[in-house]
């Protein structure tokens, strides 16, 4: 199905027979707005009956066999082509392992890293998500690498002018603060040049924005599977190597289900070909099957499609708080350009963390990060203009 969000100004009643607003029904909000799929995606509805029969109709009827009988042991792949598609990559270069984001950097930054073995930097950018700084760090420690943190700013410049000396260079597609974009296919194309990996961070793209991995040449990617993509809490990442990388790629985490044949049960580790030797160990099928169903929304309406929903739910967001709070829309931390920006937006306030209180207690969630920022994410398949309108109003009377 074709999905051509249109919506009109003042929202509803077109917005009510929108195909992309109306799935806000699907989606169990409990009566809350959620501007906060930044954070965590909000569940489906259906996502409970789909996890009472993987229970009972597979593991209690088959127990063991069902690794076997069910694809168990394929959903790593089969959820990683499934994502393929809202990322712009071709099947069999995405896995979802099983494990965090934090674990799933470090395992393609040091493989990212023995790639460039005679490179002594590896690049990152200082207003990276912390989890990502400290692997990074700890990534150049292990590998007796320096590590060079540099400003968002700063990154381009430096692969333009030092890139020979770069082994890989870590950023993500949109800053998880402000929401600011970085263009992937110059960063990558600046690495190319330098002859340095790229390797790209997803999680605040991933279910929101074009990332276009193969069109853009990306060495290596990964991202958390809980944000846009709504897995549901603490779903696990993915990974994502290009076929052209699948050969030489050469992961620290060498577990069973990434050799060549795990059930030989061999003593010796032999990686398996192509995306399969980024698995791990045993996947968390209940998880998976968590992401998997809550892919199913996301590719009905198509990658563009909630690119643009969730651009002019920004806007309108924008419009709104310009109208009524002047003096707040004045303190925007994003790019006012909906297209130099991701699927959240932040404002600074004073006294952020009360007005993220205050916010919930009004049946609000968005989130606050620190000194002052209140961060807003309009995941396009559950919020409103309707929610937004409410939204500015709460923030009016208690920002
Ligand atoms: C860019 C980015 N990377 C990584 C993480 C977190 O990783 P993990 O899933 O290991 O907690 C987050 C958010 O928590 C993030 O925003
Ligand atoms: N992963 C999170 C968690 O376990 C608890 C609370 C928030 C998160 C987040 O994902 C935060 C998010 N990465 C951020 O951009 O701040």
């Amino acid at each position: 199905m074709t999905i051509q969000p249109r919506i009109e100004e003042d929202g509803s009643p077109r917005e009510k027979t929108d195909p992309i607003s109306s799935c806000s029904q699907e989606y169990a909000l409990d009566g809350r707005i959620h501007l906060n799929g930044n954070s965590l995606g909000a569940p489906r509805h259906s996502l409970i009956p789909e996890l009472g029969h993987l229970i009972s109709g597979q593991w209690a009827r088959l127990q063991v066999r069902g690794w076997f009988q069910e694809g168990w042991l394929d959903l790593p792949r089969t959820v990683g082509d499934k994502l393929g598609a809202l990322l712009g990559a071709k099947p069999g270069q995405i896995v979802v392992a099983g494990e965090t984001t934090s674990t799933t950097l470090f395992n393609v930054l040091v493989a990212a890293c023995r790639l460039r073995a005679d490179r002594p930097v590896l690049l990152v950018e200082q207003e990276s998500f912390p989890t990502d700084l400290y692997i990074a760090a700890s990534v150049a420690r292990l590998l007796d690498r320096r590590l060079a943190a540099v400003s968002r700013a700063d990154l381009d410049i430096r692969l333009r002018e030092h890139g020979d000396q770069v082994a890989a260079a870590l950023t993500s597609p949109v800053d998880f603060r402000t929401g600011e974009r970085r263009g992937i296919g110059e960063t990558t194309a600046l690495c190319h040049d330098a002859g340095a990996i790229s390797v790209w961070d997803l999680s605040h793209a991933a279910g929101v924005l074009p990332v276009d991995l193969d069109a853009n040449g990306v060495d290596l990617a990964i991202g958390c599977g809980y944000k846009y993509l709504g897995g549901g809490p603490g779903a696990p990442a993915f990974t994502y190597v290009p076929v052209r990388h699948q050969p030489d790629v050469d992961f620290p985490l060498a577990g069973w289900h990434g050799h060549a044949r795990p059930f030989a049960m061999s003593p010796r580790f032999e990686p398996a070909d192509g995306i399969d030797r980024a698995r791990t160990g045993t996947p968390p099928v209940l998880s998976l099957a968590g992401l998997n169903h809550a892919l199913d929304p996301l590719l009905e309406a198509g990658i563009e499609a909630l690119y643009q929903r969730t651009r002019e739910l920004g806007d309108y967001f924008l419009a709104c708080l310009e109208e009524s709070r002047p003096d707040l829309a004045k303190q925007l931390a994003s790019p006012r350009d909906a297209l130099r920006r991701g699927g959240h937006l932040a404002v600074r306030v004073a006294d952020a963390e009360r007005v993220e209180h205050e916010l919930a207690e009004r049946g609000v969630h968005v989130d606050s990060r620190p000194p002052d920022l209140i961060r807003f994410a309009f995941a396009p398949l559950y919020v409103t203009k309707d929610h937004i309108r409410r939204v500015v109003d709460i923030v009016t009377a208690v920002a």
